[in-house]
């Protein structure tokens, strides 16, 4: 076997301030450039590979391979994800940690969470008639924040909607970031987890009687391995990991009310609301539109893999953007087009927005399916349910921000329902 192949390696120092101004784009331009799946560069002053594409993904998802304990920087631990949470576990201990939350979006779960969205979208449709104009990415983190907060029995007065929406938000919204969308993102962290660890000790003393069933309670008495309930931080921790990405889903929402006004024609495909059309105009969405730029993992054995040589302690990063926009996987890859998923399989690991490989074991985000549920009713409020003009704005969104969104948040004005 071939074992002494040279993976190309990008000259100089260090390439963090490249990675900042390039951000989607970094792994792909160099992919590019080096006409390779496989480079070799250095981030934050280590020598790092990074690997596109479905076979790369496939490599990406062997536990025996690689690990997730070192590979997140505490920087995003301590604002997006939260300290030492699921996302640095491996093995035993990370499959058990992922009940918690595969067990809170079983089907049952889902659907509960989607009734009450609906009806958040209404009451908020009906808020919106009084008024001249919204930004649509604001109203859907309001509206995703009461229902997952309902959902989930945390109490949310009406006054402090805005507030806890905006800190989740501010969470995603730090993960590329330095200076102070850094700082905002630490301090609604902060914030946000000493209100679900007072929640949380509520429980736990009785002082707050709540249904079984609610993911508050569930955080409250899960136990781990040995059978000990969570320190009620971590326990504050993995429940903010469940409620924060719905509220992050506004973005790919905004994406998606986006693609219905760049998209004319695909728009028009939809017709009557037929459910697999809304799901492949949002799996279409989630591809095209750029959300996660990439993973990290760290390299548990010496391996060689395509003649190249992989070193026990090195940090391997995945190519989302890249992966989903690879040629070799999607015809036209730059073009929208809900249709391709008509006859795509399962998907494991070409199409991986949330993360790739097995749901029940590997990493995979547990909330995809939920995501696509989310964002199919928000569709379909949207097409079936409203009537609403597009001022002229500002629609761009960056390739170089992390996360991106339309830069004007998508104002919608003269908001109807359509009977
Ligand atoms: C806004 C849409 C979302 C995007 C773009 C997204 C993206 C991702 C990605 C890329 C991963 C990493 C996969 C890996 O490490 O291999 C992930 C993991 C995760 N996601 Fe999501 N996600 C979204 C929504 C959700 C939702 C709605 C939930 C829960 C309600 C959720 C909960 C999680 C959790 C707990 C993990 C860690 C899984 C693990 O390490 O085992 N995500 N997500």
């Amino acid at each position: 076997m071939l074992t002494n192949k040279i993976i190309p390696q990008e000259k100089g120092i260090d390439h963090t301030l490249k990675l900042l101004k390039e951000g989607y784009l970094f792994i792909p331009n160099r992919v590019k450039a080096y006409q390779s799946s496989i480079f070799e560069t250095r981030l934050l002053g280590k020598k790092v590979i990074c690997i596109s594409g479905k076979h790369a993904a496939k490599l990406f998802y062997n536990e025996e391979l690689f690990q997730r304990k070192g590979a997140l920087p505490k920087r995003i631990q301590k604002t997006l994800f939260g300290v030492n949470a699921i996302q640095t576990m491996d093995d035993e201990r990370h499959r058990h940690r992922r009940l918690f939350f595969l067990d809170l979006l079983n089907e049952a779960g889902q659907k509960r969470l989607v009734s009450i969205t609906k009806i958040k979208w209404q009451m908020a449709l009906r808020r919106w008639q009084a008024t001249d104009e919204i930004v649509l990415l604001d109203e859907v983190k309001y509206i995703l924040c009461e229902a997952v907060c309902e959902w989930a029995g945390v109490p949310l007065g009406q006054s402090e909607v805005k507030r806890r929406a905006d800190d989740f938000y501010a969470m995603v919204n730090a993960i590329g970031a330095v200076g102070p969308k850094y700082w905002q993102g630490k301090r609604a962290r902060t914030r946000t987890e000493a209100c679900i660890k007072g929640l949380i000790e509520e429980v736990r003393t009785g002082k707050r009687h709540i249904v079984p069933h609610l993911a508050l309670y569930q955080a409250a008495t899960y136990k781990d391995l040995e059978g000990n309930v969570l320190d009620v931080q971590m326990a504050a921790i993995e429940l903010i990991n469940l409620l924060r990405p719905i509220i992050a889903i506004s973005i790919f929402i905004t994406f998606t009310a986006l693609a219905l006004y760049e998209h004319e024609d695909s728009k028009e495909k939809l017709g009557q609301g037929d459910e697999r059309d809304l799901e492949m105009f949002v799996q279409e969405v989630r591809r095209y539109y750029p959300f996660a730029p990439f993973l990290g993992a760290i390299v548990r054995k010496n391996f060689i893999w395509r003649g190249c040589k992989f070193k026990k302690g090195t940090l391997v990063l995945i190519d989302i953007y890249g992966t989903n926009h690879n040629e070799d996987i999607w015809n036209a890859p730059y073009v929208f087009r809900p249709e391709r998923f008509k006859d795509q399989g399962a998907h494991v690991f070409d199409f991986i927005p949330q993360g790739g490989g097995n749901l029940v074991t590997g990493h995979r985000c547990p909330g995809e399916g939920i995501t696509i549920e989310l964002m199919k009713v928000s569709l379909d409020f949207l097409i079936h349910k409203m009537k609403f003009d597009i001022p002229k704005q500002d629609l761009s969104y960056s390739l170089t921000n992390i996360p991106s969104s339309p830069r004007s948040g998508l104002i919608i004005r003269n908001i109807q329902p359509k009977y």
